[in-house]
């Protein structure tokens, strides 16, 4: 039976790159229905029209952005609670979202987390790549994890979805199939060396994303959290350099591996084609993807191409649309029962329910 019921949407950090393309797709998706808007409790946005920060989307966004924080989320939630299930969306800072989603997730409510929160199992490693210790230390292995492609099977009748980082989604969409056909050697530490517009930084102003400040940089070598994100899903050791250019969207990575001798084009063709055979976001292409090829779409665009062992694959995607927010919103239609491409794709609305 095709579900038309109304689903209210709410999205915290709804100023923010991420927040600003949630509230887009929530508007004009034909089964979710945007509730309210909130920033921080002292935020310099605070009462603003999303549209005032946004003029190209007055006469479309033209709802508050509510002050909110820990101290009244009852009250800014409580619409919600009211209704059989809502969605919480929280496009905030990693903290924040550490300290709130748990909370909100207990109500009748879930909620989707964009943030890294909750993306690592492993509690000790949170106070040396996001600075803060875990709250939920007990709870975290139990948190989904929403890469759909992947775990759409583990997203219903959650409370709490952890979404992606960005490039892990780009690294994980390339090196996922390799691993599950066994086809890269025992010893591949995949490199994975990504390139991501400015946008992945988030809407603050600062002098390392400023325009004339801004070329090409490679940053957090190493170091960077996404590594250990990666590492995680793919079961093996990475070596990731994430690097910020000055162009707006997408993040094109592009990954070397070692794939077991006697492994042949073919095998890798198929390893991709039979994983994604069936999945609307995924295109294989047969030249490589350029940035402006995915930029402001959903999709995640791939290429390989191997010479004797040696393997790359390159994998592009708009770092705050399936990097983020259509991310998010592909989940929450997987959660409410909806087909994954609802409000993302034409041919998904003619098919509702799944
Ligand atoms: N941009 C990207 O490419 C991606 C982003 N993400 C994740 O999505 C989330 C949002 O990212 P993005 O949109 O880029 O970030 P932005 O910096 O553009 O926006 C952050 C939003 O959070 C609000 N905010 C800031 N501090 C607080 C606080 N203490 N409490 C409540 N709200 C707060 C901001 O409003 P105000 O400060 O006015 O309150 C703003 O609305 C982050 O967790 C990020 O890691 C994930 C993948 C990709
Ligand atoms: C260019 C740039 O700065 N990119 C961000 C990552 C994008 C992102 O938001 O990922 P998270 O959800 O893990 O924060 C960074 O490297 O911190």
């Amino acid at each position: 039976m095709v579900n038309t019921k109304k689903i209210p949407c709410v999205v915290f950090g709804a100023s923010g790159y991420a927040g600003v393309e949630l509230a887009k797709m929530i508007v004009s998706h034909p089964i979710f229905t945007l509730e309210a808007l909130f920033v921080s409790e002292h935020s310099s946005d605070a009462n603003k029209l999303l549209s005032d920060l946004y003029p190209k989307y007055k006469g479309l966004l033209d709802f508050p952005l509510v002050p909110g924080g820990k101290t009244n989320l009852e009250a800014l939630t409580s619409s919600l609670s009211s209704v059989d299930k809502g969605l919480v969306f929280l496009a905030t800072p990693h903290e924040f979202s550490h300290d709130i989603a748990y909370s909100l997730s207990a109500k009748n409510i879930t909620v989707l987390d964009l943030s890294g929160g909750f993306r690592l199992q492993d509690p000790e490693l949170y106070p040396q790549y996001y600075g803060f210790s875990h709250k939920y230390a007990d709870k975290l292995n139990t948190i989904p994890y929403g890469l759909p492609e992947w775990n759409a099977h583990n997203l219903k009748d959650q409370a709490l979805i952890s979404l992606p980082g960005c490039y892990p989604t780009a690294s994980q969409m390339a090196i996922k199939p390799l691993v599950k056909h066994n086809l890269l050697t025992e010893n591949c530490v995949p490199v994975i060396n990504a390139i991501s517009g400015v946008s992945g930084a988030g809407r603050k102003a600062a002098l390392g994303t400023s325009f004339c400040e801004l070329s090409l940089k490679p940053y957090n070598l190493f170091v960077h959290r996404h590594a250990p994100e990666i590492c995680q899903e793919v079961g093996r050791k990475v070596i990731f350099t994430p690097h910020v250019a000055n162009f707006e969207r997408g993040i094109l990575a592009t990954i070397v591996m070692q794939v077991k001798d006697g492994v042949t084009l073919e095998q890798i063709t198929t390893a991709f084609e039979s994983q994604y055979a069936d999945k609307p976001f995924i295109r294989l292409r047969s030249e490589p993807p350029h940035i402006n090829d995915v930029a402001y779409t959903p999709f995640c665009d791939l290429y390989w191409q191997l010479d004797g062992t040696d393997l790359i694959v390159i994998s592009a995607i708009d770092n705050v649309l399936k990097g983020a927010s259509s991310q998010a919103i592909q989940c929450a239609n997987i959660i409410c029962d909806l087909h994954e491409g609802l409000g993302l794709l034409p041919s998904a609305q003619t098919q509702g329910a799944v």
